[in-house]
């Protein structure tokens, strides 16, 4: 089954477009929940990989109800050099393991042998000794456009081959985002042109619903980008991340869905992780439940 097959039928059985966001730094995790893991007799890095991995764990367990998905962010594990990156191995097939979508954001790309190299990571497989070996379960991961197709086409490749999914940095939700993504290139702006390659790469790997596999990253405080990037990709998923702390409005994202009111995936991460701050500080789980039912129920309220 393809990506984009896939996730709409997730999508129509959790009736929610959420995906929650694992940027989980140590520092941010509550005093109670570290004391509770913490172990004096181990070290401060099996500290760090118990702790990190129980607290995610415990959120993906608690919003699970409320969403079609989990991204991870990448530098958020990286920061922790690979201990990070085995807490991720071990959180992606936790997530995997629950039938949801599992997103790897790390943006990657490079020269062709080296894009080549990060498909095979992520999306792919990885030969050793003349076997193949697969590494992480990620279902799609975000890229970055920069370098052009041959940096872009071992992805879309595996995509095809995999039956996995891509989305191209096309209008990111930042506050520089203008600086190079509304430069005027041929009387277009570059993220139109963007969008438009986005097309080009995704249009032969359709799934039955006619979705592309291949979809855009479009910021939730980008609706004016948004309604043009809809008429250029109206087949493709956008995943839009950037509501919430980031300032962009769920009722703008009537400007982001496709003629079916379908075609998005909206991510939240810290307002979900950190949602202990805004609601129960002594309950970080039911917080986060909380918070993924709310997001939930406000997009749907705009979108259905
Ligand atoms: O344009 C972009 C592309 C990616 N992101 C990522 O999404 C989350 C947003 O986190 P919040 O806490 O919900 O603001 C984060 O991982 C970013 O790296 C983005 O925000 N904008």
């Amino acid at each position: 089954m393809n990506f984009s097959d896939r996730l709409i039928e997730i999508i129509k059985k959790k009736s929610s477009v959420l995906i929650a966001g694992i940027d989980t730094s140590i520092e941010n995790i509550p005093d109670y929940f570290i004391k509770r893991f913490y172990d004096k007799e181990k070290s401060e890095i099996d500290n760090l990989k118990t702790i990190l991995f129980e607290y995610n764990r415990r959120i993906i367990d608690a919003v699970e109800e409320n969403v079609v998905g989990v991204k991870f962010q990448a530098a958020f594990f990286e920061q922790y050099s690979y201990h990070g990156f085995e807490v991720l191995h071990k959180l992606c097939e936790y997530v995997k393991n629950k039938k949801l979508v599992v997103i790897f954001d790390g943006k990657r790309n490079d020269i062709s042998s080296s894009a080549k190299g990060y498909s095979n990571a992520y999306l792919g497989e990885t030969l050793i000794f003349g076997r193949k070996m697969r590494f992480f379960e990620f279902d799609a991961i975000t890229t970055n456009p920069y370098l052009g197709q041959d940096g872009i086409k071992p992805f879309v490749e595996d995509c095809e081959r995999f039956k996995k999914g891509l989305f191209v940095l096309v209008k990111t939700s930042n506050p520089s985002s203008a600086e190079f993504q509304d430069l005027i290139v041929e009387d277009k702006y570059l993220f139109e042109l963007v969008a438009e390659k986005v097309y080009e790469w995704g249009k032969n790997c359709r799934g039955k619903e006619g979705y592309s596999d291949v979809g855009a990253v479009v910021g939730a405080t980008q609706k004016e980008a948004a309604k043009r990037i809809r008429e250029i990709l109206p087949n493709s998923f956008l995943l839009v991340p950037g509501i919430g702390v980031q300032g962009g409005k769920v009722e703008d994202l009537k400007y982001f869905v496709d003629s079916n009111n379908m075609g998005i995936i909206v991510n939240s991460s810290r307002d979900i992780i950190y949602a202990y701050k805004n609601y129960l500080h002594s309950d970080f789980e039911k917080s986060s439940y909380l918070a993924s039912k709310s997001i939930k129920e406000s997009i749907n309220a705009v979108i259905s």
